[in-house]
């Protein structure tokens, strides 16, 4: 594989200039906290100040099916993804209901469900039908990464060719908290029993049992630096696909707003993949699940909203939206402390 293009960072100058315009702002020096952050941060991405507010923000759910949803480590049964690909089309998941509130466009993609989606036309970027038992074989072959990397790429490429002034990438598989934690403690060199957490609810037994599947998972993987490596045998086909998306994303410089566990472990895997990434992102919330908080912490990340959210499907990203928009309005619409 050929390096990717180095990743441009986001714009100092305008980090710069829109910070000076923050602190000029009719309100005490700071007091906009973390909606001020925002703000600077929007106009780096946007190489704007003030930035214009994102209202073209879209949301793509990556579908897929997890091998290891077999061996008893979420508290829901496998057949729950198509169901819930049906629920995502009808606009009845949770996510969908938050879509509709701020007005994001969701789409959802089915990479690797093990069922037939064909009539709802999700299907079209399948690359597999699950995905393998990430403690037992690798979850991807190498081939099964590339198409699923491409396939992340082309959609990206497809919601900015729409307009996205901001992407979000959504999950939905049972059993896949399981290979996210799995990639984080491959990444940062975490044991399992740091990264595993409850995903849907499992008990304490199932909190054990998971746990010795993450570790088992960690040990077939064995120490390996290379992200392709780590992705293809501890990830799956709708995780490489986020990853793939978010990398495009950075590397057409449109910023990304991180949801849970699954999209934060997406995108520490495009931080690898194409270092500088993460720049582009945003954390919209801090998820209950452990890796998710520690991956935010090593990417250095502060999550915008903390609300005890674990459903992922891209839930606590669009619920951040609004708070981003507001972020960029201020920096629109509150005078000048010169110009009173
Ligand atoms: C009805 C339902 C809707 C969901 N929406 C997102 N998830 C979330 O829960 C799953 C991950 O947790 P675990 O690893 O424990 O299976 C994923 O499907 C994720 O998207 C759902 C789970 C369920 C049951
Ligand atoms: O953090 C998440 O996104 C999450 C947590 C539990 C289950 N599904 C997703």
């Amino acid at each position: 594989m050929n390096q990717p293009d180095p990743i441009t960072p986001p714009s100092a100058a305008a980090r710069a200039a829109a910070q000076e315009h923050l602190d000029a702002l009719a309100v005490p020096r700071g007091a906009l906290g973390r909606l001020g952050e925002l703000g600077v941060w929007l106009s780096a991405v946007q190489d704007q100040v003030p930035p214009a507010v994102p209202e073209n923000v879209r949301a793509v759910v990556f579908a897929g099916d997890h091998g290891v949803a077999e061996h008893a480590v979420s508290a829901y049964p496998r057949e729950i993804t198509p169901m819930m690909v049906r629920a995502f089309v009808a606009g009845t998941a949770g996510v969908a209901v938050l879509a509709r509130q701020h007005g994001v466009a969701l789409r959802v993609l089915d990479l690797a469900v093990d069922d037939d989606l064909d009539d709802l036309e999700v299907s079209a970027y399948k690359v597999r039908r699950g995905s393998g038992a990430i403690h037992l074989e690798d979850a991807l072959t190498a081939e099964e990464l590339d198409r699923s990397l491409e396939v992340g790429a082309t959609v990206a490429a497809e919601e900015i060719a729409a307009g996205a002034q901001l992407l979000i990438s959504g999950d939905m598989g049972i059993g896949n908290t399981t290979p996210a934690a799995a990639l984080i403690a491959a990444s940062f060199g975490l044991p399992a029993e740091l990264v595993v957490g409850r995903g849907t609810g499992v008990d304490d037994a199932g909190l054990a049992h998971k746990t010795a599947v993450i570790a088992q998972a960690l040990a077939r993987h064995g120490e390996n630096d290379d992200p392709r490596r780590t992705l293809a045998a501890l990830g799956s086909a709708d995780i490489a696909a986020s990853a793939g998306f978010m990398a495009a994303a950075a590397e057409a410089g449109v910023p990304v707003v991180l949801d849970g566990l699954i999209a934060v472990a997406a995108g520490v895997m495009a931080e690898r993949l194409t270092p500088g990434a993460a720049a582009w992102f945003v954390a919209g919330h801090r998820s209950t699940e452990p890796a998710q908080s520690l991956a935010l912490e090593k990417l250095g990340l502060a999550p915008v909203l903390d609300l005890d959210l674990r459903l992922g499907e891209g839930s606590g990203a669009v619920a951040a939206v609004p708070l981003l928009r507001s972020a960029a309005r201020l920096m629109n619409e509150v005078a000048r402390l010169d110009a009173l």
